[in-house]
C-alpha cells in the first residue's frame, strides 16, 4: 500500500453527500455507525441519504413519515423537487479551504442509483436532465481544482437501488449480502459509469462504496490501470471488496481496526448522519474544539479525516455545519504548520493521554508538536509530558499562538507551564527535535 506524498500530507478532506434525499433530509439521530445495535441499524437509521430504503420498512418512524408528510410519493419525485436553486460551488470550497481541508470527495451517485452527471446509462435520471438541472460533479469538480484542492468522487459501486436489485434491506437481509446487485448487466452499468467519471474529472480519489459486484470484478484491473494511467497521482480506497486498495478507511467507529495501515482515512458526518439530517440539532453535532480534536487524533495517527457536510436541497450549507467548519478554520489558521505535512511522533517518544488533561503529538522533520486540552483548573496550568529522554529540547518551547510558555525538564519528561491551557481547543507546544532521528 503506497499513496502520493499530496494525500499523506493532506491529513484534512470535506465529504459531500448531496442527492435527492437532502429533499425530506430526515431520519432519526440514533446513534454512530458502530455504536448502535445492529439489529436497530436499519429501522432507525441516521443516515439520511438512505431515507428511500428506511421509509419502505414497516412500522419505521421514517415510513410513518413519509406517510404522513409526504404522502407515500415515489421516491423519484425527490429528483424533480431538488432544485440546488442558490447552489454556489466556489461559496463552498472557499469554506472547506479556510477550514484547511486539501481534498473534497463528492458523491457522484449513492445507493440511490441517482447520478450528479450526464451519466451514461441514466437516460435522464440524473441532475443535468432533471431537478437541478447541472452537471453538479463538473460544477464541483472546477470549482475545487479553481481553489487549488484536489477532487475525488464518491461511487456506490455496490448499491444501487434503481439499477441493481432493489430490495427493501432490513437487518436480517444482511444474510443475503444487502440485497446488493451481482449481476454481469449491473456490472457492465457500474464499470462503464465509473471510466466515464475517470475519462470527464479524473478524480484525484477514487472513493467506490459497498463494493463491487460479482460479475464485475474481473474488470477491476484494468479499470485501475486506466485510472492510474490517466490520473498519475490518483488514490483509490479499500471498498472493492478486496480488489486493490491504496489506503484503509474507517467510518464513524467502524471498521477502526483499519487506522492502524501505513495509509488509512476515517471518514464521518459532522452530525450522525452523512446527507442533510433537519432533526439533528446541536446535541447531535460534534462542536469545533470536538472536529479540531478528532482531525488532530486521526493526525496524530497517521490518518487522514474525511469530514462530511450534507448541503440542503436549495444548495446552501446548513448553518450549524458551517459554523463548525469556521471554528475549525479559525483554530487551524494559527496552528497548522502543527498538522500538515507532519508524521506521528516515534513510538515511545511521548505519550498521548486522553481525558484531563487531552494530549496528543506529531512531528516534523525538525520539531515535535504537543497538542493541550482540557487542562484541568487544578492544574494550576502545569501538565507533565511524558517524553522519552534527550529528544525535546525544552528550551525551544513554544506556544504558536504566541503565549508565554515554560518548559522544564524533570525526571519522566517535561512540565510545561502556561496560562490558558484549559480550553477545549487544543494549545499547541512545538518543541525542537533534539535528536532529528530519521522516520521512514
Ligand atoms: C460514507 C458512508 N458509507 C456507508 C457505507 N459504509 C460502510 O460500508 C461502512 C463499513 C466499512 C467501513 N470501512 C470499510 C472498509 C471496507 C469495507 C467496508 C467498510 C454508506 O451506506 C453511507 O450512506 C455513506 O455513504
Amino acid at each position: 500500500m503506497t499513496v502520493p506524498g499530496w494525500f499523506s500530507e493532506a491529513k484534512f478532506g470535506v465529504f459531500i453527500h448531496w442527492g435527492p434525499y437532502s429533499v425530506p433530509a430526515w431520519a432519526e439521530p440514533t446513534g454512530e455507525l458502530g455504536a448502535v445495535d445492529p439489529e436497530m441499524w436499519f429501522a432507525h437509521n441516521p443516515y439520511a441519504e438512505w431515507y428511500w430504503n428506511t421509509s419502505q420498512i414497516e412500522g419505521s418512524p421514517a415510513y410513518e413519515h413519509h406517510r404522513t408528510v409526504h404522502g407515500g410519493r415515489p421516491y423519484d419525485d425527490f429528483l424533480d423537487a431538488w432544485q440546488a436553486e442558490s447552489f454556489d460551488p466556489a461559496d463552498w470550497i472557499e469554506l472547506f479551504a479556510r477550514a484547511g481541508a486539501r481534498y473534497v470527495v463528492a458523491t457522484t451517485k449513492h445507493h440511490d442509483g441517482v447520478a450528479l452527471w450526464d451519466a451514461p446509462g441514466t437516460g435522464t435520471r440524473n441532475t443535468v436532465h432533471r431537478g437541478p438541472h447541472r452537471d453538479l460533479i463538473a460544477d464541483l469538480a472546477t470549482a475545487v481544482r479553481a481553489r487549488g484542492l484536489r477532487f475525488g468522487a464518491y461511487y456506490s459501486g455496490g448499491l444501487d437501488w434503481y439499477a441493481g436489485r432493489r430490495a427493501v434491506i432490513r437487518h436480517e437481509d444482511l444474510i443475503d449480502d444487502y440485497g446488493r446487485p451481482h449481476e454481469a448487466a449491473y456490472a457492465a452499468y457500474a464499470l462503464r459509469q465509473v471510466r466515464d467519471l475517470i475519462d470527464r474529472y479524473r478524480p484525484d480519489v477514487l472513493w467506490n462504496d459497498i463494493g463491487w459486484p460479482d460479475a464485475g470484478m474481473a474488470d477491476l484491473p484494468d479499470l485501475f490501470a486506466h485510472y492510474y494511467a490517466t490520473v498519475p497521482e490518483g488514490v483509490v480506497n479499500d471498498r472493492w471488496d478486496g480488489a486493490h486498495a491504496d489506503y484503509l478507511t474507517s467510518e464513524y467507529q467502524a471498521n477502526r481496526q483499519n487506522e492502524a495501515a501505513a495509509h488509512w482515512e476515517n471518514c464521518r458526518g459532522i452530525g450522525l448522519s452523512f446527507g442533510f439530517n433537519r432533526n439533528e440539532g446541536p446535541e447531535h453535532l460534534l462542536d469545533p474544539a470536538a472536529a479540531v480534536r478528532l482531525l488532530v487524533d486521526v493526525v496524530s495517527r497517521g490518518g487522514n479525516l474525511l469530514l462530511n457536510v450534507g448541503p440542503k436541497a436549495d444548495g446552501t450549507l446548513p448553518g450549524e455545519q458551517r459554523a463548525v467548519l469556521e471554528g475549525i478554520a479559525s483554530w487551524t489558521a494559527a496552528h497548522a504548520g502543527a498538522v500538515y505535512a507532519t508524521r506521528p511522533l516515534d513510538p515511545g517518544a511521548a505519550m498521548s493521554h486522553d481525558g484531563t488533561p487531552w494530549i496528543r503529538w506529531t512531528r516534523d522533520d525538525d520539531h515535535a508538536y504537543a497538542f493541550l486540552a482540557d487542562v484541568p483548573d487544578s492544574a494550576r496550568g502545569q501538565v507533565l509530558l511524558k517524553t522519552g529522554p534527550g529528544m525535546l529540547d525544552p528550551a525551544t518551547a513554544v506556544r504558536l499562538d504566541g503565549r508565554p510558555v515554560r518548559a522544564d525538564a524533570v525526571p519522566d519528561g517535561i512540565v510545561v507551564t502556561s496560562a490558558e491551557l484549559g480550553a477545549p481547543l487544543p494549545t499547541v507546544v512545538r518543541f525542537a527535535l533534539t535528536t532529528s532521528r530519521s522516520v521512514d
